[in-house]
Order: C-alpha cells, then sequence, then structure tokens
C-alpha cells in the first residue's frame, strides 16, 4: 500500500481542544485510492441545522438541549458570538461521536460587544437581524476573504427595519449595528438572488419583533430555496408557522419561540465528497443515520450521483453509495446535465469534481451565486482543474466539462472547504495531487483528513470498516 505523508494524528473521537487539523504541516498528498472501497462512516452534525438551532434555541422562551450538534469553526463561530450577546451555551456530556451536546439557555441579549464571523455565511447573516434585538452596538467582522462575501442585503434590511447601521459602504462585512432594544418589525422587501442567507436571517429573528414580520424578495431569483425551507421547518418545530401566500413572500407572526430539545442530523452536504468516492474508486461507501427524512440539502446526492452511474440503497438508517467497478475499475462515469437552477449550490463543487473524472461531458448550471460563497467557486474551480489538464469552460452561471485527461499538480483550496473535497476526489483518481490547505475542512468537518484517509482503510483505529482492503 502506498504510504502518504501525513503526520496527523491517529483518529480520535473529537479532541475538544483541536478542532483544526492543524497539525497537517505543508501541502497535504491527496491520496489516491488502491482498490475498491467498503467502507462505513458516521459524520458530525449538519452545519446548517446547527446554526440555525443555536439562534432558535437562544431566542426561544427557555432553554434548550442541541444534542450531537457540530463541533467545527463555524458553528464555534457561532457559539462564542451568543455566548457574548449574553447567551448560555454549556457543554454536556452527550451520546455523540463527535463531541458534547449544548445547553442553550437564552438571556436578555446584550449589545458592546463584537462578533466575529470567520468564513461562515450563516454566522454574518443570521446574526444581525438577532444582534439587532439586543441595547447597544455590535460590531460585525470576519475573515479578509470573508470581506468579500455579499452582505448588503442584510445591511439594507436592518436598516429597513429602523436599526442604525455604519459601514464604508461596499456592501460587505465590517459593519456595526446599534440596537435598541426592540424591532418593530412589519413590511419588508430585500433582494435576496446573492445568499437565500439573507431571508433565512430575517425569518429566524422575526417572530420576536414586536409585530412580526412580512418579508418579500424582490430579486428576480432566488437561490437555495430549500435552504430556506429547512428554516421555515425547524421554526414550525418550535412552534412558529411562517406561511407564504406567494412564491418569494413570507409572513412571520410575533410570537414565542418554543424551546426545544434536538438532535441534530449528520452533514449529508459533507457526505458528498465521500458517497462520490465511489464512484471514483469503485466498490460502496455507506453513511451511517441517514435520516429518513431531512431538510437537507444533501438529500439530493441520492438523485445526482445514480446520474453519474452509482446505485443508492437504503438499509434502515444506512445510505449506501455503490460505485460498481468505478472509473479505477475501468466504468467511465456519465457526465451530468443540471437543470437552469442548481437549488443545490452547496454540493455544486462535488459534481464538479465527479464531471472533471466523467468520460462524457458535463453542464452544470444555475450556480452563479457561488461567485459569493468561501471563494467565487466558479473562477476556482475552473482554474484548478485546468490546471491539471481539465478542459473547463467557466460561464457566468455555469461550468461546462469535456472529458480530459487529468495529471498531477497543486491543487488550491481557496480557504474553501468544498475546493479542498473536490480536489480530494480528484486526487483519488489522479496521483501527485497537492492539495495546499486541507486544514480550511475544519470550517465545517474538522475530522475530514481522518475520516478520508479511514475510508481508504489508512487508519484502523477510525469508526470506519475497512473489511475488503
Ligand atoms: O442557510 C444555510 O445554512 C445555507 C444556505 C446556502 O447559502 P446560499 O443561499 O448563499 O447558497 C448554502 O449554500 C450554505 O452552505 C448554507
Ligand atoms: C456556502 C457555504 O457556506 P456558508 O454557510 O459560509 O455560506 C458552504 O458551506 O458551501
Amino acid at each position: 500500500m502506498q504510504v502518504f505523508r501525513y503526520s496527523g494524528p491517529e483518529f480520535s473521537p473529537y479532541a475538544e481542544d483541536d478542532l483544526a487539523p492543524e497539525s497537517i504541516q505543508g501541502p497535504w498528498p491527496a491520496p489516491t485510492a488502491t482498490g475498491p472501497l467498503k467502507a462505513t462512516l458516521q459524520l458530525p452534525g449538519s452545519k446548517s441545522l446547527t446554526n440555525r438551532e443555536l439562534v432558535l434555541a437562544a431566542l426561544a422562551n427557555g432553554p434548550s438541549l442541541l444534542r450531537q450538534p457540530l463541533h467545527s469553526r463555524d458553528t464555534d463561530l457561532m457559539v462564542e458570538a451568543l455566548r457574548s450577546l449574553g447567551v448560555s451555551i454549556e457543554e454536556v456530556v452527550g451520546a455523540g461521536t463527535f463531541g458534547s451536546d449544548w445547553l442553550v439557555t437564552p438571556g436578555e441579549l446584550e449589545g458592546g460587544t463584537s462578533i466575529d464571523c470567520g468564513l461562515a455565511g450563516t454566522v454574518m447573516r443570521f446574526l444581525p437581524p438577532l444582534a439587532a434585538l439586543a441595547l447597544g452596538p455590535v460590531a460585525f467582522d470576519g475573515d479578509v476573504a470573508a470581506r468579500k462575501r455579499p452582505m448588503r442585503t442584510t445591511i439594507d434590511a436592518l436598516r429597513g427595519l429602523g436599526i442604525d447601521v455604519s459601514d464604508d459602504g461596499r456592501g460587505a462585512l465590517p459593519f456595526s449595528l446599534y440596537g435598541t432594544g426592540s424591532i418593530a418589525g412589519g413590511e419588508l422587501s430585500i433582494d435576496a438572488s446573492a445568499s437565500s442567507q439573507f431571508v433565512s436571517g430575517l425569518l429566524l429573528a422575526a417572530p420576536r419583533f414586536d409585530n412580526g414580520l412580512t418579508l418579500r424578495h424582490t430579486g428576480e431569483h432566488l437561490p437555495s430555496l430549500p435552504h430556506i425551507e429547512m428554516t421555515i421547518v425547524a421554526l414550525a418545530a418550535r412552534g412558529v408557522i411562517v406561511e407564504s401566500p406567494e412564491p418569494g413572500v413570507w409572513v412571520v407572526p410575533h410570537t414565542e419561540i418554543q424551546a426545544l430539545d434536538v438532535d441534530i442530523e449528520p452533514d449529508l452536504s459533507n457526505a458528498g465528497p465521500f458517497l462520490a468516492a465511489a464512484l471514483v474508486a469503485g466498490g460502496t461507501v455507506t453513511i451511517e443515520h441517514w435520516p429518513t427524512q431531512t431538510t437537507q440539502v444533501g438529500a439530493n446526492l441520492v438523485e445526482f450521483l445514480p446520474r453519474f452511474g452509482a446505485t443508492v440503497l437504503r438499509d434502515g438508517t444506512s445510505l449506501t453509495v455503490d460505485g460498481g467497478a468505478g472509473i479505477l475499475g475501468g466504468s467511465p462515469l456519465t457526465g451530468i446535465d443540471t437543470s437552469d437552477e442548481l437549488e443545490v449550490g452547496e454540493l455544486a463543487p462535488v459534481l464538479v469534481a465527479l464531471a472533471a473524472l466523467a468520460g462524457s461531458p458535463s453542464n452544470v448550471a444555475g450556480i452563479g451565486h457561488l461567485r459569493g460563497h468561501e471563494t467565487d467557486r466558479l473562477a476556482a474551480l475552473t482554474t484548478e482543474i485546468n490546471a491539471l489538464g481539465g478542459n473547463v469552460t467557466e460561464q457566468p452561471t455555469a461550468l461546462e466539462l469535456e472529458p480530459s485527461e487529468l495529471h498531477a499538480g497543486a491543487w488550491h483550496s481557496y480557504e474553501d472547504h468544498r475546493m479542498a473535497h473536490a480536489g480530494a476526489i480528484l486526487g483519488l483518481a489522479v496521483d501527485g495531487i497537492l492539495i495546499d490547505d486541507i486544514a480550511t475542512t475544519a470550517k465545517t468537518l474538522p475530522q475530514f483528513p481522518d475520516l478520508w484517509l479511514a475510508m481508504l482503510g489508512h487508519t484502523p483505529s477510525s469508526p470506519v470498516d475497512p473489511a475488503g482492503f
């Protein structure tokens, strides 16, 4: 078996103080697959669900227990921000494999604080409406890369709600708001075409506005609709019924947000690269605790991976992707053509990585707003795949891919966890891919390098069945 220059720790089920795989210094040689897979994995909790439940628990009418939440950079930033606003969040020993549960006890929201959003869209878009309910100033900033992400809609929305905001006019971080302790609410129009998170952030806080909120999206385009649905379902579970009398309009009543103990589902979008690996290496990858019903966009992998040639099997609460012989076993992938609007934009980097390895052309369309994600994902994917010999044409809102032989080379992650995932997928089939910053996966899955190696049979101490190797 090939030996990799991996110097990270043996897999341990989460070390509280060591979330980032910082022990991995320098470029990470993406391991190639040496045979068909037969791996069974558990994955940590969903970023999107964890950060919604943290916000709702912070605004609720009593304490809420979050079981098996995600412990990662994005969720830790949310926890720290809420604590600094006066919310108590205690670590509680739970039954989860990947860290403690969180007991969230709401308190009176206090301003006079600064919030580090890191590069987390959910922190920078969900927290300002909540922070505006506090009394006093709250400053928002984040990583250098975060200062490029679209925030004008949040800033305009706050002003539309009567909140005083000071910013530098770029429509981006940093900015400060001055809360007066309450928000009247009522009618508000926004253009959420750059991100669904603008809508979700307002809906999450709106039950605490004196008059609730009637929110109208005015732009032509509204991305990531399933994530708005996730927000509406999470609110409903806490007794807040959001009505949508017509597409792009949401009515949130002024009402109490009920305290609720919740189980956080595993992150199905982060299952993407692992399930995709079966199509490249061949064999099977099974994810345990796959929910039978979910609002997560990762559930759509069940629809997309078969279009490349996979078979998907459900067995109780496990989901298995069978890649057959896989590319490495001589079975080429079929390229895909997505519809006009890819609602599951979060999955795009994984789909594009598979498309780059496919034996027929692909068109991954309707992903223009991914230019405002952790990086401009259309530009980053095009640059990196083409640098390896790929044939990607970047269109304003789509990527077109033609089959091409890829070769060894550097893969830049651009501080984007899903770019790192895409590089790892290519590395399964292409020897000599060096990922510059695998540690960036700590944004939503600090265990990514360990789990990836374990899936490939490299760390027998991990919670993976290495049978078949
Ligand atoms: O609400 C959420 O949890 C998310 C919404 C989506 O954002 P966009 O609408 O900006 O794509 C998604 O891509 C992101 O990863 C998570
Ligand atoms: C777009 C993403 O993240 P964020 O929540 O920071 O927007 C993502 O995880 O793909």
